[in-house]
């Protein structure tokens, strides 16, 4: 398999993100949103008096798959669909069919200068046992590149951001051909660490933060559960 020039920094980050993705969050994890499945948590952190708050959110969305969830969240064409906060999104190096460096600009938020986030987006099936379903992950993590220079007053954010996906099969059919939609679900975590790189009054942030990943999740899940409802089932 063809080692691109950052095949070693993003195994690095992939095996950081699958360590901590079943640590124990009632250490340390304030849980701050709970809605149904989804409950979302925040650990409180600044740096030089920023505030760059860690984010966990956990999630089960019934009738996808996680590699749904993952294609849907990593293809480029789909991502100006599900994306509320970003004014443009582009592809700007391919590096291999799952690996390409993204450069977004991100909405204004209020009171704060409009971002922009140049970042490696890499998807990965990670096989598990032979009876249980593969693991499915898109990580996202901030890279300098020389076609997305920063052009201030533009901040850059500095992110690393991973979906990790489960798919469970509830009483699984004698043939896998028959595994229906109601039969399936995803069990997600979704974890970011995002410095927004500049000052950002802390409660503004803290109290975007608070809205906004929430409703990310929600309007993502539906959207993917639309967009999947009468396709064939992609394990
Ligand atoms: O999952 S991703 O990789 C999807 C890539 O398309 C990703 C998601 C979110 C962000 C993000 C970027 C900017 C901001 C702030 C910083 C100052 C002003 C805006 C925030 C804050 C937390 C709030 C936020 C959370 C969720 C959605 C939008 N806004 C988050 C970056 C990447």
């Amino acid at each position: 398999k063809g080692q691109h020039r950052l095949a070693n920094e993003i195994e690095h980050i992939v095996q950081e993100h699958l360590k901590y993705v079943h640590e124990d969050v009632n250490h340390g994890w304030d849980l701050i949103h709970q809605d149904g499945e989804m409950k979302v948590y925040r650990r409180e952190v600044e740096e030089n008096g920023i505030v760059i708050d860690p984010m966990k959110m956990f999630h089960t969305i019934k009738g996808v798959t996680g590699h749904e969830m993952c294609r849907y969240f990593y293809e480029y064409q789909y991502r100006m669909e599900w994306e509320t906060t970003l004014d443009s999104t582009k592809i700007i190096e391919v590096l291999d069919p799952d690996t390409v460096i993204f450069h977004q600009m991100h909405k204004r938020v209020w009171p704060s200068a409009q971002r922009d986030n140049c970042f490696w987006s890499h998807i990965r099936c990670i096989a598990k046992s032979e009876e249980d379903q593969p693991i499915w992950l898109v990580v996202n993590h901030t890279i300098p590149h020389p076609l997305a220079p920063i052009k201030p007053p533009q901040v850059r954010l500095v992110a690393n951001v991973a979906l990790i996906c489960e798919t469970v099969i509830n009483e699984p059919p004698l043939n896998p051909k028959d595994i229906k939609r109601e039969n399936i679900q995803c069990r997600l975590t979704y974890v970011a660490f995002v410095n927004p790189g500049g000052w950002v009054p802390g409660a503004a942030l803290r109290s975007v933060a608070k809205r906004e990943y929430p409703r990310f999740l929600k309007h993502f899940s539906n959207y993917v559960i639309e967009q999947t409802r009468d396709k064939p089932i992609l394990f």
